[in-house]
Order: structure tokens, then C-alpha cells, then sequence
């Protein structure tokens, strides 16, 4: 399976201001990788910066051996690797259905928008069933609940299928059910792609994480399982608070 992630020497300087510092990390193919970190630490810039959004000032970033710094972020797509952001993509007035052979024509050479549609392809079937949303198919998108929001746009970034999944917060606001559902479909994309979350929530790392990278400041602090990165002193006063240590150490 492909779709190994390293970074190397990452620096990334906004007018003067060190955003990341001298960062390593290196993601396997089919791992599930959790970002975590306090607010400005430097994962979503770290995430601008694999998608080509961002400028480095130095360092590597490869994707599978190929240099990604460099690259403009429509070529990084097109090498594999998919992304979401905290603003919705969704079209509401479209159906799931609709939305996601929109988002599947994406990686189409010359983007059919506006073909008729020949019925359900397969994969988009499947893609449909791995995000729980099939019951949901003819419906618009604009009534769907926030968690079911959420699938739908882990869905149209599988249909353009990439080797790489960068996932912003999946789980903000979503209900218990529905982070444990998320959590249940990271698992199974994970199966097949090479994922890397941004998420906050410590009961979500709990329940469904195996490998966490902690930045602070811009600079790697810690990587580890759950239990090692919540048992690291550094990583209890950094991020996760006092309460959170006088708990991890009960
Ligand atoms: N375009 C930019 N210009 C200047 N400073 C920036 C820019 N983008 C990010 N920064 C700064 O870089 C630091 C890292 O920001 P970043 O958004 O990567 O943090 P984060 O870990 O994702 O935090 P959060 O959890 O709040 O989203 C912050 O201090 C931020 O203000």
C-alpha cells in the first residue's frame, strides 16, 4: 500500500514569526494519525503547507518519494492527496447522491459538471454505504444533520481518490452518536488511505486514536499511543491542562 508522508527540516516563517520550527514527522501508509496540539501550534499550517497552500521556508515534505514543496496545490491534489476544511463544500440544493458524483467527476480530466447522470457507479455506491449516508442518497444536502454533513464531505474527498486524507476537526459539534460513528468510518477509510486528523477532543483520541503527534509552538513535542503522549509531563502542561493531568496521574 502507498502513501507514506515525510517531512523533513520543515520551517515555516510568516513575517517573521516561526509558525513551525525545524519539524520532522513521518506519517506509514493505512495509518490513522492524529494531530493534536494547543491553539497556534502550527497544525493547520502544517496541513497549508502538505497541500500546497503554504510556502515553507525550508525543508521537505514527500508524498511516496515525490517532493511536494513546491508544487501548486491543484498538481498535490492530483498526486493523491485530499483535504477538508472547517467551511462547508457542500452543495445543499444538490442531493448526497448528486453531490458526490460532482465531487467524483473531479478527477475526471475534463470535468463533466453538468452530464446526465447514467445512474449510481459502483464506487459511488460504495462510497455512499462506507459513509452511512445510502438511506440518505435522493435527499438535498441542506437537510442533513451537521454529523451527516460531515460524511458527505469525507465522501466526495474518497470518490476523488486520494492516498492521503487531511481531516480539519471532523468531529466539532457533532452529537456522542455521531462522533463515534466518525470515529467508526476514520477506522474503515484508514483501512485504505493513509489518514491524518487535527482533533482536540481527548475522549475521541481515547477511543479511537493509536498514534499521536503533539506540535506546541510550532515545534514537535511529543509522539506517541494515547497513553504515552497523556502520561508525558511536557504534554499535560502544554495542552492538556491541570485537571487533565491531576486526572491521567489518578
Ligand atoms: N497566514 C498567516 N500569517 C501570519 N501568521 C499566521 C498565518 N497562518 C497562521 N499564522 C500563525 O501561525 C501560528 C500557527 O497557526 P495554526 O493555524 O497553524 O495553528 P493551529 O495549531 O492550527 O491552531 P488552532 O487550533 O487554533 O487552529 C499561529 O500563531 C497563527 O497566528
Amino acid at each position: 500500500m502507498s502513501g507514506r508522508l515525510e517531512v523533513r527540516g520543515l520551517n515555516v516563517v510568516f513575517d517573521g514569526f516561526h509558525a513551525i520550527t525545524d519539524l520532522d514527522v513521518t506519517v506509514q501508509p493505512g495509518e490513522l494519525r492524529f494531530l493534536i496540539g494547543p491553539n497556534g501550534a502550527g497544525k493547520t499550517t502544517l496541513i497549508d503547507v502538505i497541500t500546497g497552500r503554504t510556502r515553507p521556508a525550508s525543508g521537505s515534505v514527500r508524498f511516496d518519494g515525490v517532493e511536494l514543496t513546491g508544487r501548486r496545490e491543484h498538481a498535490i491534489v492530483r498526486l493523491g492527496v485530499g483535504r477538508t476544511f472547517q467551511t462547508s463544500v457542500v452543495f445543499e440544493d444538490l442531493t448526497v447522491l448528486e453531490n458526490l458524483d460532482l465531487a467524483a467527476s473531479f478527477r475526471r480530466r475534463i470535468p463533466a459538471l453538468l452530464r446526465a447522470r447514467r445512474g449510481v457507479s459502483d464506487e459511488v455506491a460504495a462510497v455512499l454505504e462506507t459513509i452511512g449516508l445510502t438511506p440518505e442518497a435522493e435527499r438535498p444536502a441542506g437537510v442533513l444533520s451537521h454529523g451527516q454533513r460531515q460524511w458527505l464531505e469525507i465522501g466526495m474527498l474518497i470518490v476523488q481518490r486520494p492516498r492521503l486524507l487531511l481531516l480539519d476537526e471532523p468531529v466539532a459539534g457533532m452529537s456522542r452518536g455521531e462522533r463515534e460513528r466518525t470515529g467508526e468510518l476514520l477506522q474503515a477509510v484508514a483501512r485504505d488511505h493513509t489518514v491524518v486528523v487535527i482533533e482536540h477532543d481527548m475522549d475521541f483520541l481515547r477511543r479511537f486514536a493509536s498514534q499521536v503527534t503533539v506540535l506546541h509552538e510550532g515545534r514537535l513535542l511529543r509522539e506517541g499511543t494515547v497513553a504515552q503522549v497523556r502520561a508525558d509531563p511536557r504534554v499535560q502542561e502544554v495542552y492538556l491542562g491541570r485537571s487533565t493531568s491531576r486526572e491521567a496521574a489518578a
